[in-house]
Order: C-alpha cells, then structure tokens, then sequence
C-alpha cells in the first residue's frame, strides 16, 4: 500500500506546487478544464483524454520529481556499462531524478515546462524511453501505473476544476520553497499550504461529503 499511496500523494502535492509556481501553466490547465469540462458538472473519468495540457503537466511533475527516485535492481548476468564491467548479481541503483534532469536529454531540464511534451516525439514515459522512466522500465517497471495515472490525473482535474487556489498570507508564488526530500520516496520538504475558493456554478457535489463536513461547511469556507 505504502508505493501506491505515498507515490500518488507525492505526485499530487508536487503538481500543485508547480502549477501554484507556475501561474500561466495553471491558468491554461483550469483553462481546459472550463473548455473541456465547463463549470456546470465536476470532471468525469471519460473527460481526461480530452485534458491534454492537465497530462502534459502531469508528466512534466513526473519528470522533476519522480516519487519514486532511486530504482535499486541487481544484474542479472555479467555485463558492460559504459566501458564498465558489471558482474552479475550485483546491486544497482538507479537515479530515475537525475535521468530526468540530464541536461544532454532535456533542454532547461530545471524548469517546469508542461508544454515540451506537446512537441511531436516527446518521450513517454511507458518504460521505451530511458530519460524519462518515473514508472521505472522492463520486467520490474510499476505494475500500478494505469491505476496510479488515474488518481494522480483525476485528483489533481478535480482540485483545480473545483477551485481556484491562493498562497495564503499574501505570499507570491516565487516564495514558495521548491525544495524535495530524499528517501525511498521524494515528498516536497515543507507542505503545500493553499487556500481554495469554489469555483463552479453547479453545487458542491453532497456525495463528496469529507470527514463529516458538510456541503454549505465547504462553501462558507470556500467564500
Ligand atoms: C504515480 C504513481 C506511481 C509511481 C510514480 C510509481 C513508480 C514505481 C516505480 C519507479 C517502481 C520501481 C520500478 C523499477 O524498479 O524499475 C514501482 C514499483 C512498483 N509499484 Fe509503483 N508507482 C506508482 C503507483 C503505484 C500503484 C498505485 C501501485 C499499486 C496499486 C503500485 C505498485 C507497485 C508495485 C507492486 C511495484 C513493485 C514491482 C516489482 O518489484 O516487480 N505503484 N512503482
């Protein structure tokens, strides 16, 4: 449970942070959802293929912050790598962050650019392109990553489709620390703080209900 959780919570916590660092990116993903979707009914699971740019930037977190950033694996038989010899057996790790960010691989590979993955033959991330490998690659690639794109997508469409989102206290989006934490997983250092405001024209869905608050309790809040 732990990789299929902390994973997707990771992953959410850091597209908002890049999207609330990055305001025109953010303006066009709640762009597309008010195209896409409207503001008359929440997102549906059939609306995500249509939210092309919400995927770009999806992918474009994945690649800066893969929750998942050292991949250990053990050789299978002797081999060579990069003129190395490698015995079988042995124990490798994997920086799936700094393939990622290699510089020979991405152009301003530091800065958030949902936008490179609309070009035609930008790399996927299904395992056949080895820049960019936040699912890992081969036999032991992630076996979750259909279920884990769809919390991932469909969380983050809900949360900026529902509301508008402000730093509180006045603060800019260039304060924002953007520092990770390293570990078996790579969550953000300091939590995202963030205040919303209800930003449809249809109701708060009631079934949504969270933690014993209630519809008008949310709205009240959100107003
Ligand atoms: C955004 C979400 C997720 C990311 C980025 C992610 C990433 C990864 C990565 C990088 C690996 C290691 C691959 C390797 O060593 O080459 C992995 C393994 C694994 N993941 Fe995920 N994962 C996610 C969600 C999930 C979910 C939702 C589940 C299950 C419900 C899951 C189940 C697993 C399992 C069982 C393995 C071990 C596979 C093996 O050792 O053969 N993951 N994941």
């Amino acid at each position: 449970m732990f990789g299929g959780t902390e994973t997707v919570a990771s992953a959410i916590e850091w597209a908002m942070a890049e999207l609330m660092n990055s305001p025109a990116d953010l303006k066009k993903v709640q762009q597309e959802l008010s195209d896409v979707v409207g503001l008359e009914r929440v997102v549906h699971e059939s609306d995500l293929e249509k939210l092309t740019y919400l995927k770009c930037a999806i992918k474009e977190t994945l690649r800066l912050h893969p929750p998942i950033p050292l991949l250990l694996h053990e050789t299978a038989v002797d081999s060579v790598l990069g003129g190395y010899r490698v015995p079988g057996k042995s124990r490798i790790m994997i920086n799936a962050w700094a393939i990622g960010r290699d510089p020979s691989s991405w152009k301003d590979p530091d800065v958030f650019k949902p936008s490179r993955f609309l070009d035609e033959g930008a790399p996927d991330f299904k395992g056949s392109n080895f820049e960019f490998i936040p699912f890992g690659s081969g036999r032991r690639s992630c076996p979750g990553m259909q279920l884990g794109l769809y919390g991932l997508e469909l969380s983050v469409a809900h949360l900026l489709h529902c509301f508008n989102w402000e730093l509180p206290n006045g603060m800019k989006a260039t304060e924002l620390d953007m520092s990770d934490s390293f570990g078996l997983t790579a969550p953000r250092a300091t939590r995202l703080v963030a205040v919303p405001s209800y930003r449809l024209s249809c109701p708060f869905p009631p079934e949504w209900k969270m933690n014993g608050i209630e519809k008008a309790e949310i709205e009240s809040k959100a107003n």
